[in-house]
C-alpha cells in the first residue's frame, strides 16, 4: 500500500482570460512586452511627477533582470534612460534651445539596514557608511551627479552595480544582498522661466528567502544576518502597505531605511508602480502566493493624487 498519488493538470488560459489578466505577463512575454506597458509612466517624469517603479518577489524570482537587464536584453532602467535623453533632445532642438533640460543621478544602497551611497568616492562593502539624512520629501546628503548624455549614465550605474553587494546563495548565484535606489531626475526649464522637476526612482529590492532554502542559516554569519535584515525590511514594507491599505493608525515608514526612503513614493505624491515577480516552479508555490497576496494589497493602496512639480 503506498499514498494516494495525486496529479495536478493547469489547463492553458482561454482567450477570453488571457484578455483579463493581460497585466500578468506570463513567462513568454519578453523585456519588450513590459516596457511597453511601463513607457508611459516615464513620460509622466518628463510633465514634472515622481515616478516610482519597485521590483518586489522572491530571491532569484527575476526583480534584477526587470530593472537592470542583460545585454541584450535591456531591462527598464536603461531604456527608459535613454527615453529621457531622446526626449531631452527633442525638447531642446523643438524650442532651439530656448528650454533647457537638465538632468542627474543618485544612487544608493540599503545594506543591513545602513543607507550607503554607492556613488561616493569610499562607497563599497569595505567603505564606510555613509551617514544621510533623510526626510520625509528626499534624501539629503549623497551625491548627485550630473549627466548630459545616455553613456554616463550607463557608466555611474555600471560601477554603482559592481559596487553593490552581490553574492551566490543556494538560490541564485547572483543574488543582491541589499535594496538598491536608482533615481533621475529631469529638470525643464522653459524660456520664459518656469521649471518643472520630474524625477524617476527604479528600485531593485533584495528578494525575500527563508533561511532554510537559502542556506543562510547553515552558512551562518554575514548571510544571516543579511538574510535577516533583507526579510525584516520586507516584512516592514509589507506593514506599511497594509495600514496605507486600511487606512488606520500611524504607518510605521520609520521602521526601516527602506520604508523610510520609499515613503514618498508610497504615501505621498507620486505615481507608483510595482511589479512583483514570481518563480515558476511548484516548489516555490508558498513564496509565489505570498508575493501575489503582497501584490493584491499593493493595488488597493489609495495614494494622494500626484501633482506636477512647477515653479517660476
Ligand atoms: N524573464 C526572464 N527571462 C529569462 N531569464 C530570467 C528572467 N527573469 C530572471 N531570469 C534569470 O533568472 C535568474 C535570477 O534572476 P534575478 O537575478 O533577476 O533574480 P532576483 O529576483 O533579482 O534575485 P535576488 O533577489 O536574489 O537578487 C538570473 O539568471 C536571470 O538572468
Amino acid at each position: 500500500m503506498g499514498n494516494i498519488r495525486v496529479f495536478v493538470r493547469v489547463r492553458p488560459p482561454l482567450p477570453e482570460e488571457v484578455e483579463n489578466e493581460r497585466y500578468v505577463f506570463s513567462p513568454k512575454h519578453g523585456q519588450d512586452d513590459v516596457w511597453e506597458a511601463t513607457e508611459p509612466l516615464i513620460q509622466s517624469a518628463v510633465d514634472g511627477y515622481n515616478v516610482t517603479i519597485f521590483a518586489y518577489g522572491q530571491t532569484g524570482s527575476g526583480k534584477t533582470y526587470t530593472m537592470l537587464g542583460h545585454p541584450g536584453s535591456e531591462g527598464i532602467i536603461s531604456r527608459s534612460v535613454r527615453k529621457l535623453f531622446d526626449t531631452k533632445r527633442e525638447m531642446e532642438s523643438l524650442s532651439r534651445s530656448a528650454t533647457t533640460v537638465e538632468m542627474s543621478v543618485e544612487l544608493l544602497e540599503v545594506y543591513n539596514e545602513q543607507v550607503r551611497d554607492l556613488l561616493a568616492p569610499n562607497a563599497g562593502l569595505n567603505g564606510r557608511e555613509i551617514s544621510l539624512k533623510v526626510t520625509s520629501q528626499e534624501v539629503v546628503g549623497n551625491l548627485c551627479v550630473s549627466a548630459s548624455t545616455e553613456d554616463e549614465v550607463m557608466k555611474v550605474l555600471a560601477l554603482a552595480q559592481s559596487r553593490r553587494c552581490v553574492k551566490a546563495t543556494s538560490s541564485n548565484s547572483q543574488s543582491s544582498r541589499s535594496h538598491m535606489l536608482f533615481t533621475i531626475h529631469f529638470a525643464v526649464t522653459t524660456k520664459n522661466g518656469i521649471q518643472r522637476k520630474g524625477k524617476l526612482n527604479v528600485c531593485d529590492l533584495a528578494g525575500s528567502e527563508r533561511l532554510d532554502k537559502s542556506g543562510a542559516n547553515t552558512v551562518g554569519g554575514a548571510l544571516l544576518l543579511e538574510t535577516q535584515n533583507i526579510n525584516k525590511s520586507l516584512s516592514t514594507l509589507s506593514n506599511v502597505i497594509e495600514r496605507l491599505q486600511s487606512g488606520s493608525g500611524n504607518v510605521p515608514f520609520r521602521e526601516s531605511k527602506l520604508t523610510f526612503l520609499l515613503q514618498n513614493s508610497l504615501g505621498g505624491n507620486s505615481k507608483t508602480l510595482a511589479i512583483v515577480c514570481c518563480n515558476p516552479l511548484p516548489s516555490h508555490f508558498h513564496e509565489s502566493v505570498c508575493s501575489l497576496r503582497f501584490a493584491e494589497k499593493v493595488n488597493k493602496v489609495d495614494l494622494k493624487k500626484a501633482v506636477a512639480n512647477f515653479s517660476c
